[in-house]
């Protein structure tokens, strides 16, 4: 995956350019950044992003160069989508609720990729790849550049800390939905990228995100009788037109749509 992701990202500019847009609603394309079209200050970072989910519908569509590459990303797309399910079903044994009860309450999802693309920096401390963010989605598998770190997550104490790459190991990051649907008991992870002068750095990304339909709301069980759910009901199309309209140095999305927000 990494080998033909990075052979992509080395094709000539003419190349890459046919599927250029800053378009943030399209299901396939290469940009660069994160969302140029609301950003002031740009990032270090080119991502092809693409829809995976019904792969049948967007195949065809995938990038044909390099060749190997639709066989090599549709497979690991689909193992990708397997893990995420097993993983959203522990993770409803572990709210206690039934397994399939997140799977069912996310509804047919959909799954996006970025495969991201940070060239060396030659002034690595005056950006970043990514700023901090947290990802807008349910859950997010990464697979992460074997050889070069650059995988940053705040922790409890408000310290950044590296998750370094390790051998055939992804990071397994939880997104927005899930610490809606948890009523706060998940935490969505702050995490970012950072660039250096010495390598380029690849990463994958996997996004497992509920449909456009599902409506975003808190099990029942998980909220104290006689209180109010911390986050309101949501469509997850409501969730994610508005995280697409706004830059990443903007109050977390999530709080917006806090029961308890002043109006
Ligand atoms: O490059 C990385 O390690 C992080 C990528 C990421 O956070 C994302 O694509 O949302
Ligand atoms: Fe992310």
């Amino acid at each position: 995956m990494m080998a033909v992701g990075l052979q992509f990202f080395h094709l000539p500019p003419e190349e890459k350019e046919k599927l250029y847009s800053d378009e943030p609603s399209k299901k396939i394309r290469l940009s660069t950044s994160f969302n140029i079209r609301k950003e002031t200050v740009h990032n270090w970072r080119d991502y092809l992003r693409l829809h995976c989910h019904p792969m049948e519908e967007y195949l065809p569509e995938w990038p044909s160069n390099p060749e190997s590459f639709k066989e090599i990303v549709s497979a690991y797309c689909r193992e990708v989508r397997l893990l995420g399910l097993r993983l959203l079903g522990m993770i409803s044994l572990s709210l206690g609720l039934e397994q399939d009860y997140l799977e069912k309450a996310l509804g047919e999802q959909e799954q996006h990729m970025a495969v991201n693309y940070y060239p060396q920096c030659p002034e690595p401390e005056l950006t970043y790849g990514l700023p901090k963010h947290t990802d807008p989605n349910a859950l997010t598998i990464l697979l992460q550049d074997p050889n070069v770190a650059g995988l940053q997550v705040l922790t409890g104490g408000d310290q950044w800390i590296a998750v370094n790459p390790r051998p055939n190991a992804l990071v397994v990051n939880l997104g927005d939905q899930l610490q809606a649907l948890s009523n706060g008991a998940y935490k969505s992870v702050w995490h970012r990228a950072v660039v250096n002068a010495a390598q380029e750095r690849m990463s994958v990304a996997s996004f497992l995100c509920p449909c456009n339909s599902a409506v975003i709301s808190p099990a029942a069980g998980l909220v104290r009788d006689g209180e109010a759910a911390v986050y309101r009901s949501y469509t997850y199309d409501e969730y994610y037109k508005k995280f697409w309209s706004r830059n990443l140095d903007q109050e977390h999305c999530l709080e917006l749509f806090r029961n308890d927000r002043l109006q």
